[in-house]
């Protein structure tokens, strides 16, 4: 029985070298703008304002860093969860955005604390060029203590047969308004909690 006590905001980078230090070990968000990475963060940890997020995509700008404290059996167990800007989009200009995604994707390769990679992909929107391009990199730079997952968001935006269909292939389904036919919060947890620490 797992169950998560704490999450509090830590601090804020715009790069790797920025970064606070790695304690533990870590989950990261990635995703397209608007995919509901913030969102996530505040769902997973129940409190609502905890990650700003907002309608117009590129809402974050830096990589925020949440403390998180699991129980697990009577034992303490901390975790960092780490929300990132989205790919794809960014009302700035080409030059800006090179090199915000360039640092991105040097904090995913050197930041050999991030254990999991939650790769966040709009449930209505299977098979963007976008998405296709993450999970590629994702893969090609993971390594053997590293684990990707999917996480498929906006599931009120699905019909009911449809949620099913993902729930039947194992899929990890969420939702911030119904939670109807998507994962329940506490196998979220736990499912998380067991891929970051490489436990079975
Ligand atoms: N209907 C619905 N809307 C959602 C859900 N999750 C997020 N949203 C909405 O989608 C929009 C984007 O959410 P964010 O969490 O800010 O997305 P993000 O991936 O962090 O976006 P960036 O910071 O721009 O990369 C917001 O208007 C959220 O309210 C969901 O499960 N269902
Ligand atoms: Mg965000």
């Amino acid at each position: 029985m797992i169950k998560l006590k704490e999450a509090h905001f830590l601090s804020s980078a715009s790069n790797f070298r920025q970064a606070p230090q790695a304690e533990c070990a870590e989950i990261v968000c990635v995703g397209r703008s608007n995919v509901g990475k913030s969102s996530f963060i505040n769902l997973f940890t129940g409190q609502k304002g905890l990650a700003k997020s907002s309608s117009t995509p590129g809402k974050t700008q830096l990589i925020n860093f949440f403390n998180l404290v699991f129980e697990c059996n009577g034992e303490r167990v901390p975790l960092k969860l780490i929300d990132l800007p989205g790919f794809g989009y960014a009302k700035v200009s080409k030059q800006i955005k090179a090199s915000w995604e360039k640092n991105l994707l040097d904090f995913l390769c050197q930041r050999r604390s991030i254990k999991l990679f939650l790769h966040l992909i709009d449930s209505r929107h299977i098979g963007l060029e976008n998405d296709r391009r993450v999970e590629e990199f994702l893969s090609s730079i993971k390594l053997g203590d590293q684990k990707i997952l999917k996480v498929y968001t906006k599931a009120d935006k699905l019909k009911n047969g449809e949620k099913k269909r993902f729930l039947a292939r194992g899929e990890i389904l969420i939702s911030t308004l119904k939670t109807e036919h998507t994962m329940p919060l506490q196998e979220l947890h736990l499912k998380i909690f067991q891929d970051a620490l490489g436990r079975e």
